[in-house]
């Protein structure tokens, strides 16, 4: 057990996570010519825990990942994707069985697309749906409205009559309203005016009542720093580093990844400074460290050679020299 997984974020919760994931990996066969040829590996030694009521984002730009490591979790991958490592969720091995078991109940999924409702049923009878207590659904679904800032008479209304931000606001009734402990929020803010944004993070901070823990996926740090308690950086399938909001701060001299302090950096309230380059393609990555082509102090050594995950000043790090 490291450090960090000693060090709930408060007494008062329970030690065991409710997710942990161990050494994930998933790769997709490539066939030429009818002949497997290599694996695309896309994630790799992947590595986080999430506690009751906590809620971390994973950040990560677009292609990195995120949303298969979601599904990894829900257990819907395509037939072909090949894992390796463990997920644990409250302190069982995940398998297939028990993730069809919690998909949908402990386990709820923000999608990352309004398209997941359904255009041809009233809102209100959506959420109503997942709820199990048939007595109850209407009160639940009342009240998760209403929580969430929706006039009350939205629940007669068909997705195409709502606002992208009002769309977004059902989808998330629909996790609030099930049991879930896990909520897994896949994107939950494109393209999203300011004032709009705001409440639904407002919104999904609001999950996490209730001891629930949310893993919220996003690619703008921004957002992720406005409600999470830890952000895992995410870059060409790997966690670079995890880090405590608190460690955002200032010229990020308390932050462990150069990737994470270049994020940081970039932010428009900092430097505005964008690091040049891209992260590399699912299936070319390098030997070496997977950031070693845009580092600003790499060396050589770092070419060559894969760091390992460590536990530096209560956050997770990969890196020779953090
Ligand atoms: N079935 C598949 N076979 C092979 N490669 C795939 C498959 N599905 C996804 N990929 C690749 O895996 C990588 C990660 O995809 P994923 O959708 O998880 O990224 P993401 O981080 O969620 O991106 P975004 O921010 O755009 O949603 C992408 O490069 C994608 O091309
Ligand atoms: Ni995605």
């Amino acid at each position: 057990m490291s450090s960090m997984e000693k060090t709930p974020l408060s007494e008062t919760k329970e030690m065991q996570p409710l997710l942990k994931v161990r050494d994930f990996s998933l790769a997709f066969p490539q066939y030429e010519n009818g002949f497997q040829e290599t694996y695309i590996q896309v994630i790799r030694d992947f590595e986080l825990s999430i506690y009751p009521g906590e809620i971390v984002a994973v950040v990560g730009s677009s292609g990195s990942g995120k949303s298969l490591l979601a599904d990894s979790i829900l257990g819907i991958l395509p037939e072909n994707a090949k894992t390796g490592g463990k997920i644990y969720f409250e302190g069982t091995r995940l398998t297939k069985r028990r993730q069809e078991q919690l998909r949908g109940n402990a386990i709820s999924l923000i999608p990352q697309s309004v398209k997941a409702l359904d255009p041809l049923m009233k809102t209100g009878k959506q959420v109503q749906s997942i709820v199990r207590d048939k007595k109850a659904k209407k009160r639940i679904q009342r009240e998760a409205f209403q929580k969430l800032g929706l006039p009350a008479n939205t629940d007669k209304k068909y997705p195409f009559e709502l606002s992208g931000g009002m769309a977004r606001r059902v989808l998330i009734a629909t996790a609030m309203a099930s049991e879930a402990r896990l909520i897994i929020a896949d994107e939950p803010t494109p393209g999203l005016d300011k004032k709009t944004l705001r409440e639904i993070l407002q919104n999904i901070k609001q999950l996490s009542e209730n001891n629930r823990g949310i893993m919220f996926i996003t690619h703008d740090i921004h957002a992720a720093l406005k409600i999470a308690d830890k952000i895992a950086v995410f870059y060409g399938g790997e966690t670079l580093e995890i880090a405590r909001k608190e460690d955002f701060s200032g010229d990020g001299e308390n932050l462990r990844h150069p990737y994470t302090k270049a994020l940081w950096r970039a932010l428009p309230e900092n430097d505005f400074k964008a690091l040049k380059g891209n992260q590399p393609e699912a299936g070319r990555v390098p030997k070496g460290c997977v950031f070693e082509p845009r580092c600003p102090i790499a060396t050589d050594f770092c070419k060559k050679n894969k760091p390992k995950s460590e536990i530096i000043n209560n956050g997770m790090v990969r890196c020779f020299y953090a």
